[in-house]
């Protein structure tokens, strides 16, 4: 079973994710960016460069979930693990429809899934940690493009519209509580998931 977690930078994606391990030892625990390959390296450049072009950005994440998914998620759910990825598509469905809203694309959304549509493996469940857009600037230190409250409003609201499109998919935790409950419901949130499995 693959279950993802999404949500704005900030939302406590990571801090969940890394308290996860303790819950779930024989997990798999992956993520997207990869932090092993160099897909993963060139994504980071990307993210890192204020003049990288969004559509070249979006093919390099879009290379990124390729390797993933050959190399680390289709191996370990063929395994029958319980595998547990901090970001996933739904990350480039968000993110990068924000990035090109001005871009000559007609439906920037659309397009992005569409590309996905032909090889990716989608998720199971995903919990969505829900925060607003300043708070999770104000987390994130907004130390790079994607932080910035403005444009984390446009992503947030590409979240709903993905949250609306499949309710039966997405668990929606508050992520403004403090981590302890955050963390609490996001256990609580897996074990429903797993016990419906
Ligand atoms: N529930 C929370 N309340 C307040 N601060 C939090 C909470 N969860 C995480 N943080 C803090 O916010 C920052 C970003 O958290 P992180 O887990 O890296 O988020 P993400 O992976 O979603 O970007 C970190 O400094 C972390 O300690
Ligand atoms: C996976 C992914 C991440 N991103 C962005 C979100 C983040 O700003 C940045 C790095 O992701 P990440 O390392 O998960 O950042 P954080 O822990 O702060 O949430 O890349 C995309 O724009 N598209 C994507 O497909």
């Amino acid at each position: 079973m693959l279950v993802t977690l999404e949500g704005l930078d900030g939302s406590g994606k990571t801090t969940v994710w890394e308290a996860l391990h303790d819950a779930y030892p024989d997990a798999v625990f992956t993520r997207e960016p990869t932090s092993d390959s160099w897909y993963g390296e060139a994504v980071n450049r990307a993210i890192d460069d204020d003049d990288a072009d969004p559509l070249a950005t979006l093919f390099l994440f879009t290379a990124d979930h390729a390797d993933h998914l050959s190399r680390v998620v289709r191996p370990a759910l063929a395994d029958g693990n319980l595998v547990v990825s901090d970001r996933y598509s739904d990350s480039r469905y968000a993110y990068q429809a924000a990035a090109l809203s001005d871009s000559d694309l007609r439906r920037p959304m659309e397009y992005i899934m569409g590309i996905h549509a032909a090889f990716t493996r989608p998720p199971d469940k995903t919990i969505y940690l829900d925060v607003d857009p300043e708070t999770a600037a104000a987390r994130s230190g907004a130390t790079n493009k994607f932080e910035q409250a403005a444009y984390l409003a446009d992503v947030r609201a590409n979240y709903e519209r993905l949250i609306d499109a499949e309710p039966e998919r997405f668990v929606r935790v508050d992520a403004t509580q403090s981590p302890e409950d955050v963390l609490e419901a996001v256990e609580a949130a897996l074990e429903e998931i797993l016990a419906e499995q």
